[in-house]
């Protein structure tokens, strides 16, 4: 592992080999038992993407140029670095993960990575990818697989820095200022600890959401670990898409109870109104660097599990050389995480929430040396603490509009938490 510090200066020197492999199987299976558990990484949806182990370069990076700082060590590490690639798509060659904390003044910094091993899947074809600091002739297999993770033991939750009643407070007072005029919707958040007699295994937690969780981005990056529904931005050469999801309901386990519920989101004013603040966030952040773009009239009921949302897929057309990252950056925080009008929100939120956010409702995920990659935002996500692997904090948040009831606020921030907390669960098929 090398420690960049953020400079234009020098390049740093990397060589890259990426080879085709025939079938890489299921990607999380790959990963293997015997590195340190912060050091894998995962961004796999229905099969296809990329999973990784080892540091071959790290950057941390924190405060308001965080985005900044990051894109430029991207660029000296893109003009530095040796690159073989045999397969060409998007995500083979070199690639970086990423996740990044929600606030400016975060105490938890953004961690930037460059796995020594990646291993990927596209719409059937497979590759893995090793990074080195110095030429080396290593073999470009895959390793032998290592035995199923363990699942976690003894586990017990706890209330974290917000219980429900302080969430229960904190939506009441931000009603109260979105009836002022002060604000139109702020997104609170709330978060959830829990503790196992054992260490934390993500690989545990990956393959639980991957099975349950098909429609979402099941993600890992330095021990951030969830499944998120929520794309915030991909660029795939010339194309840029992002999902966005706001107004929620709980799924009730009755198939046609939850049809009838469906309905009624997709008629809602409520929740119509608060999806419409997100999608024209992430219109107004992405037409600077598109030639076109299409943005469907109404949304659509994205079926999770757990809960339903609104959801709408926006797509534009590439217009500039702005990277999926700096993308994201232009994004972040949309009104799904933040609120509107974004400054003001996020100052409500710096004022009630109280608690460090992390990397919880941040950008993660993975760009490659042209600049293409996939952001999500980091939610249905867990923190494993990096002290003590045996604690790993869960998040939960909701938009705020007018009209919001705290105790609604709790329960789907209760049902939100349900991902991480089955996938903490022992297996119920065992
Ligand atoms: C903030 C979260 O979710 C966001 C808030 C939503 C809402 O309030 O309806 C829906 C999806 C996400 O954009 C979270 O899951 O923690």
């Amino acid at each position: 592992m090398s420690m960049q510090p953020a400079s234009r200066a020098t390049p740093v020197s990397v060589v890259v080999r990426t080879a085709a492999l025939d079938d890489a199987g299921s990607l999380l299976e790959h990963l293997p038992a015997d590195v340190p558990h912060d050091e894998l990484v995962s961004w796999v949806r229905r099969g296809d993407g990329l999973v990784g182990w080892g540091e071959a370069l790290v950057l941390e990076t924190s405060g308001p140029s965080r985005f900044a700082e990051a894109e430029a060590w991207w660029d000296r590490v893109r003009v530095g670095a040796a690159v073989r690639n045999e397969v060409g798509v998007p995500g083979s060659g070199l690639v970086c993960f990423g996740s990044f904390p929600f606030s400016d003044d975060s105490n938890e910094p953004a961690r930037l990575v460059v796995p020594s091993t990646v291993v990927g899947r596209r719409e059937g074809r497979s590759w893995v990818t090793r990074t080195t600091l110095e030429p080396q002739l290593s073999p470009l297999g895959l390793p032998e697989p290592s035995p199923p993770p363990d699942a976690p033991t003894d586990l017990a939750f706890a209330d974290g820095d917000v219980s429900p009643s302080d969430y229960a407070h904190a939506v009441a007072e931000a009603v109260a200022r979105i009836a002022a005029g002060e604000i139109d919707k702020v997104v609170l958040a709330r978060d959830l600890v829990a503790t196992s007699s054992t260490p934390i295994d993500p690989r545990w937690l990956l393959r639980r959401l991957a099975e349950s969780y098909e429609n979402t981005w099941v993600f890992a990056v330095a021990g951030l670990v969830g499944a998120t529904p929520e794309l915030l931005v991909r660029r795939d050469k010339g194309l840029i898409t992002s999902r966005v999801l706001a107004g929620t309901i709980r799924r009730t386990g009755d198939d046609e109870a939850d049809l009838a519920l469906a309905g009624s989101l997709a008629r809602s004013s409520k929740d119509l109104e608060e999806h419409e603040y997100a999608v024209r966030s992430v219109a107004d952040a992405l037409a600077p660097h598109s030639s076109s773009m299409n943005v469907p009239e109404s949304p659509f009921v994205l079926h999770l599990p757990n809960v339903m949302h609104l959801a709408t897929d926006v797509a534009a057309v590439s217009a500039d050389d702005a990277s999926s990252l700096a993308l994201a950056a232009s994004l972040h925080p949309s009104a799904a995480v933040g609120g509107t009008p974004t400054a003001a929100a996020v100052r409500l939120i710096g004022e009630l929430e109280h608690m460090d956010r992390g990397r919880y409702a941040g950008p993660v995920g993975w760009m490659d040396g042209n600049g293409d990659g996939a952001w999500g935002i980091a939610l249905r996500s867990g923190a494993i603490d990096r002290d003590d692997p045996r604690q790993i904090r869960l998040y939960a948040g909701c938009g705020i509009v007018a009209g919001s009831d705290p105790e609604s606020e709790v329960a789907e921030s209760t049902a939100k938490l349900i991902p991480m907390r089955d996938a903490l669960a022992p297996d119920h098929h065992a």
